[in-house]
């Protein structure tokens, strides 16, 4: 492999609906290094999805290229799929055979004996918890379990990257975390991970860098840590009041390390430069000063949410 783990220039996908094109992905620039965790993240429709199909050969691109593990995406792609294990948002297992046998046979088509994959099969199968279910079929267990089942396929031929499309967008919250904990594991062990989430938290929880992704285009790449500072994103701290917060608000705008504060109805909303010790505080003195009694108060810290909305002056829709 070369450097980087994957590499694209000027990715476009542009697909034909109703007789008009929708451009899915629209020149999509990315470096993917060995070893790390990265996240495609974006809302709904933002062409997660199409990017991973391009990545993994199972979408071709209309114009631009794309390197995965050094292998040209297109004129290379069997060489690509040898190098990569891909789990995809739909399940896909074979609901005819065991877990067991859906892994074996996915090392037999890679070109291992029938002990060696049984063997690996078994390894992976115990790893992630489920060597008591090993035997039966996909209908008999629960989704988390057939979604761990399928990231057992996808590393039976030892790929240097895995793809995961939405992992855990159809299972449970304890599910979820789980996967997690098995995934950041798998990461610290060296494996390559890509993975598209339209969850923030996920994205936050599991990845070293991330590339924010919406209509087509990356709005922002880099550390969560590094996209909420360049971002501007902010703590918001909220007040309630039992009376109207106008007055508050005015007085509020004016102290050191707030960037604007509004009132809506009995709300004082603060959006202050991180950190924003001590604010809370000032902020229901303020109150206390005007006569006003406090209902309730609640700070959010800078997050991967309000980074976005200042990228786009739009909310996240999940
Ligand atoms: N086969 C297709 N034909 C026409 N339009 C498509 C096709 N596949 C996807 N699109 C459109 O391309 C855009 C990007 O879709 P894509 O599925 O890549 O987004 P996504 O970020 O993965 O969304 P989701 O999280 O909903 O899967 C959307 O507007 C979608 O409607």
């Amino acid at each position: 492999m070369t450097d980087a783990a994957i590499r694209t220039t000027g990715l476009h996908k542009t697909y034909t609906s109703g007789g008009r094109p929708v451009h899915a992905v629209d020149g999509l620039d990315l470096e993917v290094r060995q070893g790390e965790f990265f996240g495609l993240l974006g809302p709904n429709g933002a062409g997660k999805s199409t990017t991973l199909g391009m990545l993994t050969t199972r979408i071709v691109p209309t114009r631009g290229s794309a390197e995965v593990a050094g292998f040209d995406v297109t004129a290379q792609a069997v060489d690509v799929r040898r190098h990569i294990g891909v789990v995809t948002q739909a399940n896909t297992m074979d609901r005819a055979v065991s877990l067991l046998e859906n892994l074996e046979f996915r090392g037999r088509f890679f070109g291992m004996s029938t002990k060696e994959s049984r063997g690996r099969a078994m390894e992976l199968l115990e790893r992630f918890g489920l060597a008591e279910v090993a035997g039966r079929l996909d209908d008999h267990v629960s989704g988390g379990q057939s979604k761990r089942a399928m990231v057992c396929r996808a590393l039976m031929h030892r790929p240097d990257i895995l793809f995961l499309d939405e992992p855990t967008a159809a299972i449970d919250p304890q599910a979820r975390r789980n996967l997690w904990e098995l995934l950041r594991e798998l990461n610290a062990a060296g494996q390559t991970i890509v993975l598209t989430t339209h969850y923030l938290e996920e994205a936050e929880e599991l990845c070293d860098r991330i590339a924010v992704v919406d209509h087509g285009k990356v709005l922002t790449c880099g550390t969560v840590d590094g996209i909420k500072a360049s971002a501007g994103a902010e703590t918001v701290i909220t007040v309630s009041f039992d009376e109207p917060a106008d007055a508050a608000a005015q007085i509020a705008g004016k102290l050191d390390g707030v960037q604007r504060a509004e009132a809506d109805g009995r709300d004082l909303r603060v959006h202050a430069t991180a950190p924003a010790d001590g604010l809370l505080g000032e902020l229901i003195s303020v109150g206390r000063d005007h006569g006003l009694s406090v209902r309730n108060a609640a700070t959010l810290p800078p997050s991967l949410e309000t980074a976005f909305l200042n990228l786009t002056g739009r909310e996240y829709r999940e």
